[in-house]
């Protein structure tokens, strides 16, 4: 009994990597002695990251099976909290990972669940799996080690100030992205630290560097040169954040800024995000579309920097009135009163589009497309903004 009592049983059932996701440790177990196999019953604690539970079996088969199906019912309850707060995404397939990660001991209690309903879902099932796999490699104790070799940090929002107040212009945080899923590849012979070192030429505030190896083309490796190669903009790390581990590795890879995207994380992941940020010292841009994910955003202690996205990351529909739209009145007020850096996010192209959403009250603009698409990605800041901005 002691034995067992200690015996911790890795379960990867339900996970989407080898990495176990819950261990059992039984906490009664009566094993007939005649046949210790066929008849056996056991209560078990089941602990995982997502919390822990007690499950009752008969069997050992039946064990794995209640165990599936406690996993199952967290995962549906994660869910369940993120839909109360009007969120649609779901942080990982209902029903178990997709198809290719299943093991021989994988069993369905349906199909239909497993097929992400758009593309940021699809993103954030993906980013589930990248990111345990990445954290099975480098576990947090030993990311936080590394801290102390990490670039110094850079003051991503003084950075937007001191723009915003020299040009009297929004603060241009420009991105260094080389593809998209909504728009494909958007510039073939893409040398980040060459397009990195133009913006900071034509006059960026700030840049922002995806990640997003699968769908975006980008690798934290891009962020690591552009910050090797001298660069003295603050950096964003563009990527999709699931987990507070994330947040140390953008640190460490030389990040001073990140997004979190309200989309896709509940409001107390938000609230834990933002206070790893203040320790790490990191900006946090919190992403948002559309009224109700504002409203949540606005909830939150000590945010001082708020993203609109223009582009629905459902639907891939870009309309820039959204800007507007969610400034007017009440919540535009409130940004005003708390003095938070509005930045306009996503389909601005033209010096109109900037004064329009300037007017609308935001402080920053994130562009990407329009300008690295040009030759030159420093004159492309130029034409954007109808001026020169660099400080020559
Ligand atoms: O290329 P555009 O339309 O100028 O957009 C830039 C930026 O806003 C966009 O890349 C973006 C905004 N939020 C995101 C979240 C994830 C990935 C990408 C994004």
């Amino acid at each position: 009994m002691e034995a067992l009592t200690s015996l911790k049983v890795p379960f990867q059932a339900f996970s989407s990597s080898s990495r176990p996701r819950s261990w059992i440790t039984p906490i009664q177990m009566n094993v007939s002695t005649r046949n210790p196999f066929f008849s056996f019953s056991v209560r078990a604690q089941v602990e995982s990251t997502e919390g822990s539970a007690t499950i009752a079996a008969t069997s050992a088969e039946s064990v794995v099976e209640a165990l599936k199906v406690k996993e199952w019912e967290v995962g549906m309850f994660q869910d369940e909290v993120a839909a109360s707060q009007g969120i649609r995404i779901r942080r990982r397939p209902p029903t178990g990972p997709p198809l290719h990660y299943v093991g021989p001991f994988e069993f369905r209690l349906q199909n239909e669940g497993n097929t992400p309903r758009n593309i940021l879902e699809e993103i954030v099932w993906n980013k589930d799996v990248e990111v345990s796999q990445l954290k099975e490699r480098k576990p947090l104790i030993s990311l936080k080690k590394d801290l102390q070799n990490a670039p110094p940090r850079r003051d991503f929002i003084g950075a937007l100030r001191a723009a915003n107040e020299r040009t009297g212009l929004p603060g241009l945080i420009a991105e260094v992205k080389k593809a998209s899923p909504s728009r494909g590849v958007l510039r073939e012979n893409f040398d980040p630290v060459e397009i990195a070192q133009a913006y900071e030429r034509g006059g960026a505030a700030c840049l922002s560097v995806l990640t997003d190896q699968k769908y975006f083309k980008g690798c934290f490796e891009n962020l690591e040169l552009i910050r090797k190669a001298g660069v003295k903009c603050p950096l964003l790390c563009k990527e999709f954040i699931i987990d507070a581990w994330q947040l140390y590795y953008a640190r460490i890879k030389g990040a001073d800024a990140v997004l979190l995207i309200a989309a896709v994380l509940p409001d107390l992941d938000i609230k834990y995000m933002i206070k790893i940020c203040k320790i790490l010292g990191l900006a946090a841009l919190v992403e948002v579309h559309d009224e109700k994910e504002f409203d949540r955003v606005l909830g939150i202690e000590g945010i001082e920097l708020i993203g609109i996205n223009n582009r629905n990351l459902e639907t891939f529909e870009v309309d820039i009135a959204n800007t507007k739209k969610l400034l007017e009145g009440e919540r535009g007020k409130i940004v005003r009163e708390r003095n938070i850096i509005m930045v306009g996010e996503s389909g601005l192209f033209t010096p109109n589009d900037i004064a329009y959403v300037q007017e609308a009250g935001v402080k920053a603009v994130l562009v990407g497309e329009s300008i690295v698409k040009q030759n030159d990605p420093g004159k492309g800041i130029t034409s954007l903004f109808g001026k020169d901005i660099s400080l020559s």
